[in-house]
This record gives C-alpha cells, sequence and structure tokens, in this order.
C-alpha cells in the first residue's frame, strides 16, 4: 500500500492530448491551462507532429488560460509542425474551439457552444455545433489585388492577403491543371519568393468545378510541404474569387483532404467585414503522454 502512495506522490503530471482534424489538416491538441509548456512548445511540436516517432499531425496547439482582459475564454497557441510558431490556423482554431467545449475550458460561460478564443493574430469567436464550427475571423489586412510573377516557367497573377496568417492565391484554367500541378515545387517557390519576404506565404491554388464550388491545394508555410486542407487559406480563395470573379457569399471550398469549408464574408471596396468560416472537425483519439516521454525531453519536471 505504502508503495502505491509513493508512486501517486511522485508520478509527474501527466499531459491530455488529443488526435484531431479538419478536413484532413491534423493535429496534435494539448491542454495547458497555466501556460507551462509555452517555453518547450517548438520542441514539443517537432516531436509530437513527427508521424513515425510521435503522434503525427501538421501541428500542435496549445489549449491555455485566457488575459481576462480580452473577454476571451481560453487561449489557442498554435505552432507548426517544423516548430515554427503561427499566428493563427483556421482548421487548427476550429479544432480547438470544439476540444475547448469538450474540455469544458468554456465553463459555465459556454454559451450554447459560443466561446472566444485568443490568437496572436486577434480574438476569434467561434460557434461549436455537433457536426461543425463556425469561426469569425479577424478582419483580412494586407490585401494586393495583383502580385505578378513567374516560378519555375510558370507565369501568375497571384492575390495577396493575410486572413491570420500571410496567403497568396494562383487561380487556374481547370480541375485538370490544378490536379497535375506540381504543388511541392511551385508551391515551395511562391512561399519563399522575395514577393512576400520576409514573412513567406502560405501558396494555395484554386480552380472552380460546374457546380460553383472550388477546388483547392495549398503548400503551408511552416509545414513546408503540401497539406490536404487550409482553412485561412480556404478563406483567401474564396476572398480573391470574389474579387476576381464575384463569386458571392457564402463561398464553397472543397480541400483534398473532403469536406467542405464555407466563407462568408460581407465586402467593400477597401476590405472584407464579417468574414467566418465553417466546416466539420473530426476527434480521431485522445489520450495521456507517457511519464518516459516526457522525462526523456525533462518535460515531467516543467
Ligand atoms: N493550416 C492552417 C494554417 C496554419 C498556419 C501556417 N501554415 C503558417 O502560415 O504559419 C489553417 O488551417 O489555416
Amino acid at each position: 500500500m505504502a508503495t502505491t502512495l509513493q508512486k501517486s506522490e511522485l508520478a509527474p503530471r501527466l499531459l491530455r492530448f488529443a488526435r484531431m482534424h479538419g478536413c484532413g489538416n491534423d493535429f496534435v491538441v494539448i491542454e495547458d491551462r497555466d501556460g507551462r509548456l509555452q517555453p518547450h512548445r517548438a520542441e514539443l511540436a517537432r516531436d509530437l507532429c513527427d508521424r513515425r516517432k510521435g503522434l503525427g499531425g501538421d501541428g500542435l496547439i496549445l489549449l491555455q488560460g485566457a488575459d481576462a482582459r480580452d473577454g476571451a475564454d481560453f487561449r489557442m497557441t498554435y505552432v507548426n509542425r517544423t516548430g515554427d510558431d503561427g499566428e493563427m490556423c483556421g482548421n487548427g482554431a476550429r479544432c480547438a474551439a470544439r476540444r475547448a467545449v469538450d474540455l469544458g475550458l468554456v465553463g459555465g460561460r459556454n454559451r450554447g457552444g459560443d466561446l472566444r478564443m485568443q490568437t496572436d493574430a486577434g480574438l476569434i469567436r467561434a460557434t461549436v455545433s455537433p457536426v461543425e464550427v463556425t469561426l469569425g475571423m479577424t478582419a483580412p489586412a494586407d490585401e494586393r489585388r495583383s502580385v505578378p510573377l513567374t516560378v519555375e516557367g510558370h507565369a501568375f497573377d497571384l492575390f495577396a492577403i493575410d486572413t491570420g496568417v500571410p496567403h497568396a492565391v494562383a487561380f487556374l484554367g481547370s480541375l485538370d491543371e490544378l490536379d497535375r500541378l506540381d504543388v511541392e515545387t511551385i508551391g515551395r517557390a511562391i512561399r519563399y519568393h522575395p514577393a512576400f519576404a520576409p514573412k513567406g506565404a502560405n501558396a494555395n491554388f484554386a480552380a472552380q468545378r460546374a457546380d460553383g464550388a472550388w477546388r483547392m491545394r495549398t503548400y503551408e508555410r511552416g509545414v513546408e510541404m503540401e497539406t490536404l486542407a487550409c482553412g485561412t487559406g480556404a478563406v483567401a480563395v474564396a476572398l480573391a474569387a470574389h474579387r476576381r470573379f464575384g463569386a458571392p457569399s457564402p463561398v464553397s471550398i472543397l480541400p483534398t483532404g473532403g469536406g467542405v469549408l464555407t466563407i462568408g464574408f460581407q465586402a467593400d471596396g477597401d476590405g472584407f467585414r464579417e468574414v467566418t468560416l465553417t466546416g466539420p472537425t473530426e476527434t480521431i483519439a485522445e489520450g495521456e503522454l507517457t511519464a518516459d516521454w516526457l522525462a526523456a525531453r525533462g518535460l515531467d519536471r516543467a
């Protein structure tokens, strides 16, 4: 009996995780109420997002306590797979909202699934329903309607906008052209192009389907490869489709990973307001990181 007691006294605080995805853009979500993982986030993101030696994911999400002055329910810290911070992640924020509701982080103020989260891009509102999560995005910034450039022998007239993180959008003439595009090579060249320095940009490619919806593919900054979906990128494609082709709100976006992302907005000459992003999330698994794994990184004492 004494041994059992001793063990539990010595047991490190275990970390609970969830593996989640939104349209195939996948994340490890960890509860970090007191923010003690903040200094370790880059290493944690690299190790946990590893698809062989970790849990696998495009990014790591920490759910932390919020600054009460903001009126936020919690804070989302998003870290890319590479360990680089991302100010915002549309699919990640949808997963974070779902997880916060599941964990009761919104407490007694869970206004029927309506909540507010702090991010480095600003305050994001979210409405969580059994099937979908809708985000009220921050106002897009730094819109550039025409950025002509040539990469790898392809001439593009890009649309650029910051929808929480910086994005460039290229439209292709057909779905076939989109399917055949070497997103890895061309996307990377756009992502690192001097036109978007020093921050770089996520590179999105889109083509319209006969029913009016837009198919899209994304090379993600900070993941440094093509991902199966990108929420802030889908918002950028929708706003670009409005400017270029007059696409009305709401715009339906079909990411490679399946499902539909729906983007609502109000446009005026100068910018966009009331931008929303709606789509499904799925929780694949939840559990606890082992004491050995944490100890190997010195996190049992963190
Ligand atoms: N996948 C994300 C974007 C992550 C941000 C990251 N790629 C960056 O620019 O640092 C989304 O759904 O919006």
